[in-house]
């Protein structure tokens, strides 16, 4: 059962401008109908995420917003523009577009793939503006990647070359960012600095994103508002607190999940509760958390 209103048109009351809005958007490869009407808005410096199981639409959606698919059926609108009343550079101005996978681009560096993002606004070739040069020393700064900033892409780690494409995309300077799991291939240091960097780009400079997350605490964490997919239709979407409840994640991920609070109950984090086969059965059990093997329980 859906529990989304927006799938029958119920109009998202916003105080905010919106920067981002789609409209009963549906799209197929062939005859697979992967999204079913999806509506979808952002307002100015919000992050929006998408979450869902494997296969259920996350990135196709997030590929009509970028212009890189095209819907079938459906409207999208940047600010006050439609997306079909914008030029592809024009539209490079206004949306970034960070994908799952990215290309190979054998031997350039780290900076030069950051300087790529800067495409948009040349007008005079390669010359760099004092602007670009600004907007590509804070992208690397941001993703702490000075130190790398002259090594070839492909000497990288995969989590390095990671940072190194979200730097890219950031130098972009877009107003609405699109960020297809953006934090997969980090370790867990790296994941809290560039979800980080996305609060800060929020936060600072206004800007909207709207990012797809496997790890529903990184949503909890850093979002304003989740669209919940469900076979390639909105579940359900709201405040992380409300949507991602025991119940929404059992029916959409088929997991259970328990809701605590951390801190002083200012936020809360979803524990998935172990399927049978992993749970310990008791004092036989042969699994034993760290603190146990070195004796500090009794
Ligand atoms: N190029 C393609 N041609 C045909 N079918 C595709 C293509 N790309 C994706 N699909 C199918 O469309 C459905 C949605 O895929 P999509 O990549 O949008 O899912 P997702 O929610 O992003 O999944 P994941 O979490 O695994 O990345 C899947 O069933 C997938 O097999």
């Amino acid at each position: 059962m859906l529990h989304d209103p927006g799938d029958i048109h119920v109009p998202e009351s916003r105080e905010e401008p919106l920067l981002f809005r789609c409209r009963d958007i549906s799209f197929s490869y062939g005859r697979k109908n992967v999204l079913h009407q999806i509506s979808l808005s952002a307002g100015r410096g919000e992050i929006i995420g998408l979450l869902g199981p494997n296969g259920c639409g996350k990135s196709t959606l997030l590929r009509c917003i970028a212009g890189v698919l095209k819907s079938h059926q459906g409207s999208l609108h940047y600010g006050s523009s439609s997306k079909s009343g914008l030029a592809p550079r024009e539209r490079a101005r206004h949306v970034s577009f960070l994908p799952q996978h990215q290309l190979d681009v054998p031997g350039i560096t780290v900076r030069k793939l950051v300087i790529l993002g800067r495409n948009p606004y040349s007008v005079t070739g390669w010359h760099q503006s004092a602007e670009d040069r600004r907007a590509v020393h804070q992208a690397l700064e941001q993703l702490q990647l000075l130190d790398l900033q002259h090594k070839p892409l492909d000497q990288l780690s995969g989590g390095e070359r990671q940072r190194a494409w979200i730097a890219m995309t950031i130098a972009q300077d877009t107003p609405l960012i699109l960020l297809d799991e953006p934090v997969s291939y980090l370790d867990l240091r790296h994941q809290w600095a560039v979800l980080e960097v996305l609060t800060e780009l929020k936060r600072t400079m206004g800007k909207t994103l709207i990012a797809v997350f496997h790890d529903v605490n990184h949503a909890m964490a850093v979002c304003d508002r989740v669209y919940v997919m469900k076979e390639g239709r909105i579940y359900s979407r709201g405040c992380p607190e409300s949507v991602l409840n025991e119940d929404c994640l059992q029916e959409v991920y088929g997991v259970r999940t328990c809701l605590c609070s951390v801190g002083e109950g200012e936020r809360s984090v979803v524990v998935p509760l172990c399927p049978c086969k992993m749970r310990r059965t008791g004092p036989s059990s042969s699994v034993k958390t760290t603190t146990e093997k070195e004796g500090v329980l009794s």
